[in-house]
């Protein structure tokens, strides 16, 4: 089955949305597919949250995540440094608020990989942005993809699970709809939906 999409974006037509929020449960390829994409497009820029999760093996400080203890994250709410943040299965996560307005001041398209909660805040504090859900073939597949990537413990799968199940509930909330069931057809199509979404040709590469 190739990715498909469904829904129709309720932003106004003269409103560009150069944002674009990447959501899905834990699990069904968000990171695989923006690694892939940003592999094929490197100049595709991607906000680098802030979390207080541990770092999995492999996962680099400044490249996947901004990895900060519970203080230095009480300090980055205080100051108002983060555009959104939400605490998901036990760690908190926020998106670095400067480098966004940066990037989306100078034209450039934007893409945040956040979950339910912040996809919320954003659509109300930024109703332009595009909302777009990754959700996996099916139940099973996505339970498989979990358990099967080896990087959390059973009582923390049982709690992204758990999570996974109001995400997909909230699918109607979001713009658009990718099914991860191949990652080279879903990044291509997330990377045409940036670009149409920021007034530029979407690619075929
Ligand atoms: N609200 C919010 N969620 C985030 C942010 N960064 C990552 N997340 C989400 O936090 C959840 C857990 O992320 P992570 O621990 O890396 O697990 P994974 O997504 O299953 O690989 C996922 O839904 C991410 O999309 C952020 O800055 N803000
Ligand atoms: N389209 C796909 N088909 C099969 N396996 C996939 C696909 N996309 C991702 N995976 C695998 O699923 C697991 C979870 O993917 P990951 O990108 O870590 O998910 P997320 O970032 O949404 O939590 C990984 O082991 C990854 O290799």
């Amino acid at each position: 089955m190739a990715a498909t999409s469904r829904g129709t974006s309720p932003v106004p037509p003269d409103v560009r949305p150069r944002l674009t929020v990447l959501s899905g449960p834990s699990g069904v390829g968000k990171s695989t597919v923006v690694a892939h994409m940003r592999k094929v497009h490197p100049e595709v820029w991607l906000s680098v949250s802030a979390t207080t999760r541990k770092p999995r093996p492999g996962e680099r400080n400044g490249i996947h995540y901004f990895f900060v203890d519970d203080e230095e994250f009480d300090k980055l709410i205080a100051n108002g440094e983060l555009l959104e943040w939400a605490e998901f299965a036990g760690n908190r996560y926020g998106t670095p608020r400067r480098a966004v307005l940066d990037r989306l001041e100078s034209g450039e398209p934007v893409l945040l990989e956040i979950d339910l909660q912040g996809a919320r805040l954003v659509r109300q504090s930024m109703p332009e942005a595009q909302l777009v859900f990754l959700a996996p073939p099916s139940w099973d597949e996505l339970v498989r993809r979990l358990t099967g990537r080896g990087t959390e413990s059973p009582d923390v799968i049982e709690r992204r699970l758990t999570a996974a199940k109001t995400e997909l509930a909230a699918e109607a909330e979001f713009d658009t709809t990718l099914v991860n069931t191949s990652v080279e057809d879903v990044a291509r199509e997330l990377l045409t939906l940036m670009l149409q979404a920021s007034g530029l040709r979407g690619t075929d590469g």
